[in-house]
Parts: C-alpha cells; structure tokens; sequence
C-alpha cells in the first residue's frame, strides 16, 4: 500500500479547518483533521514543507513507525504544531487500514464496549436566567450531561458564552478581540447559576462547567468546594495546566471531579497527573496529541489509575476528528464521556460523516474506516479567513489567560 500522493485543504465552511488526505497507489485514501484553532496555517505549512516530501512513497500500513519516523525524526519533539501533524497523518493512515480491513475503525481497535457513546452539550446564556432556560432546552432535546457557563455580572462578556443565539464560535475577529476578567465576580456568581439549576432540574442530570483556565489553584480549590453540593460532573481547566502539581492542592480541598487536558499535546502532560490520582477526566484529543496510536497511550496509562476519558469536541475540531474519537470512544474501556458542540450546517456538508445523536448518545454507522470524509470541490468554494482566538485582560488591564 505505497503513499502515492498527499494533499492538504485548507476551507472555511462557516470557521477553517485544515485536513490531510493521503492516498495510496491501490486506489484507497484516508482523511485526517490537522486543524489548530487561530495557529491553521503553521499545521498547513508544517505538513505540507516537511512531512510531506518523507510520506510519498511510503508503506501506509506501517502507522506505527510512520509515527516514530516523524516523533523522533523531527528531533524537535512534541508541542501542539508538531504533534497536530503526526495527529493528521497517523488518523488518515488508520482510516486507510481500517478501509482496507474493510471493517469500521472501532473493529480494528478491539471492538465496541459500548452501544452508543455519551455525550455532553453546552447551554450558554448572558445571564443566570437565560442560562437556566438554555439547560432546560437542552434537557429537551434528550441531552443526559450539559455544560453550562453564563455572562457574570459587572463582566461584558466571557468565554462559553455566544454572541449569537445559539451558535458559539470564540475565534471571532481577524485580529485578537479583547476581554475584561475579574476572579472576584465570577467566584461570587457561579455557585449561584448551580443552586439555580439544581433547584430547577434536580439531580438527575450530570452538568459540567468549564473555568477555561482562569483560576489558582487555592481560587479553585475554593470553587471547588462552593460547588460540592450540586455535584458536578467535572471542573474543567480550573488552572493553567503547564504545572501539573498545581493540581494537589485542589484534589486536597475538593470532592468535586476534575478533568484537564484539551491543549495537551502529549501523554509527558498529563504523566504525572495521572499516576498521582491528581484527576479523573483526561481530555487529550486525537487531533492535538499525536492521533490515534498517541492516545491509545494516554487512555491506557489513565485506565491504570482510574482516570477515565472525556475527550475534547468543540467546533473546532472538524467531523473527522468527531468521528474518529467516536470509534475510540466506542472501544477504550475507560470511557467517561465526549463533549459534543453542533457543527453549522454547512460545515456538516463539507465534511461528509457516519455519525448522529439519539437521546443523550452518538452512535456510529456501520461505514468501514473513521466514516467522516471531506467533499473537496465543496470546500474549495470556501478559502481560508484569518481568524484569532480572543485574549483577555484583568481590570486593571493585565494580560490574563482567556
Ligand atoms: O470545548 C471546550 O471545552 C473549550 O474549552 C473550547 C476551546 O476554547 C476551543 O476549542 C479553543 O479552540
Ligand atoms: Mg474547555
């Protein structure tokens, strides 16, 4: 199965997405998603400048040592550019394999352990109210987890939170738009939106929030320990995570769950975090570390230490990467949950996939590879448009972490 030619598109179907599509001198191809939000044209370039010319001619089934080739290879190891790239070509070579098996991926993996893969949506309002409301939407639309993150008073606008009804999309503007924070109120505030839900809906739905990286590990300690009571299913991003043991001074405080892990690009961030017990959810992707041979690493290091998964799914990660992970998620056996954020319909028509939501589940169809696949002359109609994740600043003006 030699490599015999390698593309890279690059479209903007509603937000850009970059993927990877490699076919092979047998008349088989794989599509792999290589998109890094706000930073698409540094994957594009790095795939397309340097991993590309090493790919043609290559045997597509060796996946294994294709990713050792360009892991160790590069000698410049890990890091969110490289590891996004290995990501892209590892799953188009998988999607190759599993097309060649004829068999879905999840069947290559070792076979479902699951009907249908949980998943959880997000419910945004400006304010506390409108929050409440867009939970309770949720509920309605069979949604069993739902995140929920709301406007805070005195703040004009946060991350989770959409401009337009209905469709959040934060990288919003050609160049950086700019937040205000404060700790202060959004600690005085959300303990409240979750009394607010759980009065309104009781218990028997798991909620989630996402800090999104904005607090100490003390502030989030604290938080922590005011949500306890309405028993979420995660905290996510409470910290910075570049620190992983910053993380055991809120296990010590806290019986709320914790979860970590979207901009990680390798299983060296998250090592000690696991094998020190110091979270429960590990949210890697396959898109931002190394693919699916990569996470095969982390999920069984995480199942030693009963760590279960709950990988990454915003919008940003296109159809492919949903689909994939959701084979994953069909086999891994520590299976937590997947976040589910709706792509746009037009999004949903360029990237072709085998996927749909039932009742709180994904259940996957019965295509052989990852089943999602890009209509190419669809996305050419679509160029690239520079777009940029917000950043955000304190009161006082500080940079902070948006
Ligand atoms: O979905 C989440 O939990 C996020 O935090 C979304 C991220 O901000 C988004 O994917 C950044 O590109
Ligand atoms: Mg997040």
């Amino acid at each position: 199965m030699k490599i015999r030619a390698v593309r890279v598109i690059v479209t903007c179907p509603s937000r850009n997405f970059v993927t990877l599509k490699i076919e092979t001198e047998c008349g088989l191809y794989g599509v792999g998603d290589a998109t890094l939000n706000g930073r698409e044209l540094a994957v594009a370039s790095y795939l397309q400048d340097h991993l590309i010319p090493c790919l043609i001619g290559r045997d597509a089934s060796q996946i294994e040592d294709i990713w050792q080739y360009f892991y160790k290879g590069a000698y410049w190891r890990r890091g969110p550019v490289t590891m996004t790239a290995i990501a892209a070509i590892d799953v188009a070579l998988w999607d190759i394999k599993a097309k060649a098996a004829n068999m879905p991926l999840y069947q290559l993996l070792g076979g479902k352990s699951r009907h249908g893969v949980l998943v959880y949506s997000h419910a945004n309002g400006r304010d506390l109210e409108e929050t409440v409301d867009e939970v309770g939407r949720h509920i309605d639309m069979g949604y069993k987890a739902i995140r929920a993150q709301s406007g805070i008073p005195g703040l004009d606008g946060t991350y989770g939170v959409s401009k337009i009804k209905g469709f959040y999309e934060p990288a919003d503007a050609d160049l950086p738009s700019e937040s205000v924070w404060s700790t202060s109120k959004y600690l005085n505030f959300l303990p409240s939106l979750f009394e607010k839900l759980r009065a309104t809906y009781g218990y028997e739905h798991h909620l989630l929030h996402d800090v999104h990286h904005r607090l100490t590990p003390i502030e989030a300690a604290r938080l922590g320990k005011d949500l306890e009571p309405y028993r979420l299913f995660w905290m996510e991003d409470a910290v910075p995570a570049e620190l992983q043991e910053g993380f055991r001074l809120i296990r010590q405080h806290t019986t709320t769950p914790i979860a970590v892990g979207e901009v990680f690009s390798s299983i060296y961030d998250c090592q000690q975090l696991i094998t020190e017990q110091l979270i429960d959810y590990i949210r890697t992707t396959i898109v931002h570390a190394g693919g699916v041979t990569h996470l095969k690493k982390i999920a069984a290091l995480a199942d030693l230490y009963h760590v279960k998964t709950g990988f990454h799914g915003a919008t940003d990660l296109s159809p492919i990467t949903m689909g994939c992970a959701l084979h994953f998620d069909s086999w891994v056996p520590n299976f937590g949950i997947q976040e589910h954020m709706h792509h746009s319909e037009l999004t949903n028509e360029v990237f072709p996939h085998d996927y749909h939501f039932e009742q709180g589940y994904m259940y996957l169809g019965d295509k052989v590879g990852h089943g999602s696949d890009i209509d190419e002359k669809l996305a050419a109609k679509y160029p690239y448009q520079r777009a940029y994740l917000p950043v955000n600043r304190l009161e006082d003006g500080s940079m902070f972490n948006w």
